[in-house]
């Protein structure tokens, strides 16, 4: 891991605190995550994703444990919130909850307009933000943001965010409710911002195809608690640990440990398609010396 450019230590949280409706959401949870890195937060409905991210751009403080964020520590007060969203992006799960004004353009420009840039700066990060999610800008800046399908108010959203050309982007189910075409189009331009731009991506998913695709490394978490990280190959290895926690592994991982359980010389921890499909293709193959020979 590169240095780290966001840490938790031992955070835990508990919604409604100190009332008779007290929830507790998160106990004791540590991460880290190196600057250009891109992480996978995985867990069962209601194991504590949403609250924990909203802890990496200030929706949420400490209360108990610690947050740092580029130099910046959350359980300090007087935190510089303005600054701080500007280095973290966060996209919601619902576009709804981030889109707020009537054209696409107007949405988009919003934030860098906020910022005190000059209006030709603005309208360049527009079109420059648009267009990275494909959204092209003379097409869509004068579109009414309630006329927009699902897909493209996610794309507004995730370019509003863009916009701000922040440090880190945090992307909650970022291709939730997408076709299979818009969704694989989607992730490719996120790696590609990942990969070529070394922006620092955080993502929460339930699609594990997607941390296959995507992920550099892999938290875990179950009932509010962290309880395991590594690489996609050591996570997705552990299947054991993911069943107990209702958590699924990409279907190729699942192919190839049927294979492996039916004695095929295959390696279950091979997760990516390419991969997959290549073992699959050498077991399709003829075998030893003989191959291809055709007796009569
Ligand atoms: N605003 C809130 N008020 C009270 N409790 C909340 C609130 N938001 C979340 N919780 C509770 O905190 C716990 C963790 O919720 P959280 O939304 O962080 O989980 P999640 O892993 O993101 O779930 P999902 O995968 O369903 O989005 C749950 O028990 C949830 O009911």
């Amino acid at each position: 891991m590169n240095l780290p450019i966001l840490s938790v230590e031992n955070l835990s949280h508990t919604y409604m605190l100190g009332t008779p409706l007290e929830q507790p959401a998160l106990f004791g949870v540590n991460m880290h995550v190196g600057k250009g890195e891109c992480v996978a937060i995985i867990g069962h409905t209601g194991s504590g994703k949403s609250t924990l991210i909203q802890h990496f751009n200030g929706l949420q403080f400490p209360q108990s444990g610690k947050v740092v964020v580029d130099g910046i520590d959350l359980s300090q007060p007087r935190i510089d919130c303005k600054m701080l969203r500007r280095k973290v992006g966060l996209v919601f799960q619902n576009p709804e909850d981030q889109i707020f004004e009537k054209l696409v353009g107007d949405d988009i420009a919003y934030g860098p307009f906020k910022m005190g840039l000059p209006l030709k700066e603005v309208r360049e990060r527009v079109r420059w933000a648009m267009e990275l999610v494909g959204l092209p800008f003379d097409e869509f800046r004068d579109r009414a943001t309630f006329a927009l399908s699902g897909g493209q108010k996610r794309k507004v959203a995730l370019a509003g965010v863009l916009a701000l050309q922040p440090d880190i982007l945090v992307l909650d189910e970022p291709t939730a409710g997408l076709d299979p075409r818009s969704r694989k189009e989607l992730l490719a331009r996120i790696k590609r911002l990942n990969r070529e731009e070394n922006l620092t991506l955080i993502f929460v998913t339930h699609n594990m195809e997607e941390v296959a695709y995507l992920a550099d490394r892999v938290y875990v978490l179950a009932n509010g608690r962290d309880i395991y990280n590594g690489s996609p190959r050591e996570v997705f290895g552990n299947r054991e640990v993911l069943r107990a926690h209702q958590i699924g592994t990409p279907e190729t991982v699942e192919i190839l440990h049927r294979l492996h359980d039916k004695g095929h010389p295959v390696n279950p921890g091979a997760f990516e398609v390419e991969g997959a499909a290549e073992q699959i293709l050498s077991l399709l193959k003829p075998q030893g010396g003989d191959a291809g020979v055709v007796r009569v």
